[in-house]
């Protein structure tokens, strides 16, 4: 039977008012995978004003009595995670053992964000006379616009709805328009979690389409975002009219930098965690190898084999699926294509894998490294987001390295491999990236602050700082005096 994704607001899964559908396709195959509605803007209204009345009495409720509901959306995914594993298979084209590895993520996310429960607190302060006080509450913005990304659907579906959900607001769930049933099951698990109606609702329908729509919705008050840069800045301009809080989760271009007394085993076992891992669609993903001239042909052939060793194709039996869609497939294919006629070479890979007939029309991308990269090349310069990438050979100069690696647009995610610890405690300092991963693969932790310096984003996720930015400061002055007025600067001041 075709699939169908309609829309939940309210509390109840409803069709479109325009009766209007859109395609998915599944990405191994190439096919029709389903339908999903294409929401309107009176459907946005509709789920806004849901989530805007559902708000007011949710937050009224104690963090413990929201926790209660988290708790049992997490029984209700962890019973059922294999349809949730199958979906991000079918959905993604996700190997099972990254299919089972986002679903820890959920179940990881949304227990970590229901414990914050009785664990967000205000401030009692001193007044500016012994009997004034103020008191600084932490208090839920309101209704949180949350939109997705189609790379880790869901594990990016409880990064935002947990802590916004915990600390009081309510939230319309905005999902990629590549992984709509994946925003479709977690929401009917909301369902069946009891969840007030209006508390979480889902708006599916393309971005460039509804997006300004939603992100300029007066009744908006917090826009998460996890997406393309140019996504980020689209949003921007468009909030910018509800002077809406903004988190955004964006673009990133990580260096890689091995040195020349790193641990050259760990570090290509760690590339290919960080260059293949959801085939390299991943904002965390190595996008830039600089390797130290005294070990670069080593390490290089050092990868090359390891790559060999992956096996392609359909999710539940390979190392590397598909890419998401035609148009990432294409985008890939043409930062290889570019940089080769720039001077760049093919060391290993550059095309479509060859598979069985079934697969043939699915999105695939062979592994591929190339050497002879320069700093200025687009390969170099964008987000590629594919299982593709670009060395270059360095000198014996560290700062120059660390000039290298900050020389980019993004500052999400970087890496380095070094035995030198006071190379690698330099690089910490100096490095002007959210996060650097030294002698490790990531990916970030739950209790680590997901963030990026540049066209990255603003603000993050996950960690204290991240649940706190779904609350705001309210500053509450009180003063207990017998004249509160006394020696204040009042007007009039002429006798
Ligand atoms: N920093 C981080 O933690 C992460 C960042 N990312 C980044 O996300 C990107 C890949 O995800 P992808 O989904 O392709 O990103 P996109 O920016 O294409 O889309 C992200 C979301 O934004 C929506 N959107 C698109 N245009 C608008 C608009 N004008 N207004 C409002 N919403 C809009 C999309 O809807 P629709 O699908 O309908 O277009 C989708 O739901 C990569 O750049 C990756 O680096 C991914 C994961 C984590
Ligand atoms: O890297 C990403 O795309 C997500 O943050 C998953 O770690």
């Amino acid at each position: 039977m075709e699939k169908i994704q309609e829309l939940f607001i309210n509390g109840e899964w409803v069709k479109p008012s325009s009766e209007e559908y859109l395609n998915k396709y599944n990405p191994s195959t190439g096919e029709l995978y389903g339908k999903f509605a294409a929401a309107s803007k009176e459907d946005v209204d509709r789920a806004v004003d849901a989530a805007y009345d559902a708000q007011k009495k949710w937050e009224k409720l104690t963090s413990v009595e929201r926790s209660k509901y988290l708790y049992r959306l997490i029984d209700l995914i962890r019973q059922d995670r294999e349809s949730l594993e199958n979906l991000l298979m079918d959905e993604v084209g996700k190997p099972r053992k990254e299919a089972v590895q986002e679903v820890d993520g959920v179940l990881d996310q949304l227990q970590y964000y229901a414990e914050f429960a009785r664990k967000i607190t205000g401030d009692v302060v001193e007044g500016t006379k012994p009997e004034r006080v103020i008191f600084q509450y932490k208090v839920p913005y309101g209704v949180v616009l949350a939109i997705t990304p189609w790379n880790f659907p869901a594990a990016m579906i409880a990064r935002k709805i947990g802590p916004a959900l915990i600390t009081g607001n309510t939230v319309v769930l905005k999902p990629s328009s590549d992984t709509p049933f994946v925003a479709g099951w977690i929401v009917e698990k909301v369902r069946q979690a009891g969840f007030p109606p209006g508390t979480v609702n889902l708006i599916t329908g393309k971005g460039s389409v509804i997006g300004d729509y939603m992100t300029s919705h007066k009744k908006i008050s917090v826009i998460t975002l996890t997406g393309e840069s140019r996504t980020g800045v689209q949003v921007m301009k468009s909030a910018s009219s509800i002077m809406a809080k903004l988190i955004l989760e964006l673009g990133g271009k990580a260096p890689f930098i091995v040195w020349k007394d790193a641990d050259l085993e760990l570090a290509a076992k760690v590339l290919m965690w960080a260059k293949y891992w959801n085939a390299g669609q991943s904002c965390i993903a190595a996008e830039r190898l600089y390797v130290h001239e005294d070990v670069y042909d080593k390490f290089l052939n050092l990868f090359i084999e390891k790559t060999k060793t992956l096996k392609i194709g359909e999710p539940r039996t390979s190392d590397m699926g598909p890419l998401i869609n035609d148009q990432q497939l294409k985008k890939v294919s043409g930062f290889v294509e570019e940089a080769v006629n720039q001077g760049a070479k093919i060391l290993y890979g550059g095309g479509k894998p060859q598979l069985p007939e079934r697969y043939s029309k699915g999105f695939f991308y062979m592994p591929t490294i190339l050497t002879d990269v320069r700093q200025d090349m687009r390969i170099f310069r964008e987000e590629i987001f594919g299982p593709v990438i670009g060395a270059m050979k360095v000198g014996d100069d560290f700062d120059e390295v660390i000039e290298l690696a900050n020389d980019s647009d993004y500052g999400l995610a970087s890496y380095l491999f070094t035995k030198d610890v006071s190379l690698a405690m330099k690089a910490a300092r100096e490095i002007k990236f959210g996060e650097l991963y030294i002698n490790m693969p990531g990916p970030e932790a739950t209790q680590g602050y997901h963030t990026g310096f540049r066209m990255s984003g603003q603000a993050g996720e996950n960690s204290r700082y991240g649940v706190e930015e779904y609350v705001k400061v309210k500053n509450v002055y009180i003063d207990y005096s017998k004249d509160p007025t006394a020696g204040e600067v009042i007007p009039p001041y002429t006798d």
